[in-house]
């Protein structure tokens, strides 16, 4: 909360887009003075100015902290930022023995991968993060928020997630268009620019989904390629939550890399399950989870992201192949050797 008086007016009102309410109650007009911290706008009105519209610049500034802190309480919203990092400290595997790791800590804009054969236990531990686990889960494990215990509304809150989850199925059975799936969400996280906000999602959508779709598209007629795109740009955009699960994104016919890159530019902790090689050596690190227990955390070497260069080329030779495919044009050998050196 400190911070408000560095922030200029424009990045207040982005972050607390009520913030227009208690200027609109103080008759201030802030117009103009977007990149003008509040304590500037304030100092430009002359002593006179001050006089005649009884502005009491002190009292303004500490009413606007309170403001701040009064909304965010009322909403029932958080301060996302605070989050920093997330810890697992270990519990034990499906035997009873004790995980291979002492503690593991993630931090904001990490990327991790969760590796194991079917049934080891990597949907387990996704579970484990989205309920905050404290030794009351199967395997035992806790989690830690900032490096403590967190707080359990974490688990109950609706609006205020702590953990934005992105599974293989996501059949919408909701009667709305595309548009007025935004519209909602975006009316609900009180964001001021609505408009704005609705282009850049669907914009960021279309850029991962293959095949475009439209504002007025039903979402029940997405393709499931196209939905998972719109949950991934709606999460990186609109979500509060700072952290995101992904359980298994490769067979959803869009562009990982960039899905990927999406959800970590906006600041976010992703952690996600796969059995995809280019998936998990695009993480910093990945967990390795046998028979239910983490048996070791592996950061990705420099060799192996040389390796994952020449993956992505293999791998956009078999979209560009099945694009082709799809098209009905014929495969060549021109076009698709692959140059081994
Ligand atoms: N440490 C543990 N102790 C007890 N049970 C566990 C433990 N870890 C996982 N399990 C249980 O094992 C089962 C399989 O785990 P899970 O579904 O997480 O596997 P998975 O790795 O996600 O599989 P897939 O790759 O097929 O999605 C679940 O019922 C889960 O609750």
């Amino acid at each position: 909360m400190n911070n408000i008086k560095n922030m200029t007016i424009g990045q207040l009102r982005q972050k607390y887009p009520f913030i227009i309410n208690y200027f609109e109650e103080n008759r201030l007009n802030v117009e103009g003075f977007e990149d003008k911290t509040f304590v500037e706008y304030l100092d430009h009105f002359t002593e006179e100015e001050k006089e005649e519209w009884a502005i009491d610049t002190h009292k303004l500034l500490e009413d606007l902290s309170s403001y701040i802190i009064q909304m965010i309480g009322f909403l029932g919203l958080e301060d996302d930022n605070r989050i920093e990092s997330l810890t697992i400290l270990p519990g034990t595997d499906k035997d009873g023995k004790k995980e291979g790791f002492h503690e593991l800590t993630i931090h904001k804009s990490e990327i991790v991968s969760i590796v194991g054969p079917t049934g080891s236990g990597k949907s387990r531990l996704l579970a484990d993060i989205e309920w905050t686990a404290q030794k009351d889960t199967p395997t035992g494990r806790t989690i830690l928020i900032n490096g403590e215990i967190p707080d359990k509304k974490w688990r109950f809150s609706s609006n205020n997630k702590l953990v934005a989850q992105l599974s293989q199925n996501m059949n919408f059975v909701m009667d709305l268009t595309v548009e007025e799936f935004i519209r909602l969400h975006a009316e609900s996280r009180m964001v001021e620019n609505i408009e704005r906000v609705v282009e850049e999602i669907i914009e960021a959508a279309n850029n991962l989904a293959g095949e475009k779709f439209e504002l007025n598209t039903p979402i029940t007629s997405l393709s499931g390629g196209q939905s998972r795109a719109l949950m991934i740009a709606d999460t990186a955009i609109l979500s509060s939550s700072p952290i995101v699960l992904i359980d298994e994104i490769e067979n959803a016919g869009i562009d990982r890399k960039k899905a990927l890159n999406l959800l970590v530019s906006s600041d976010k902790i992703v952690l996600m399950a796969t059995h995809d090689p280019i998936l998990a050596l695009m993480a910093d690190k990945r967990i390795v989870i046998k028979n239910g227990g983490i048996e070791r955390v592996i950061g990705t070497s420099q060799e192996e992201k040389e390796v994952l260069i020449q993956l992505e080329k293999m791998d956009s030779i078999i979209q560009n192949m099945r694009n082709d495919l799809r098209k009905g044009l014929t495969i060549t050998k021109e076009k698709f050797l692959i140059d081994n050196q």
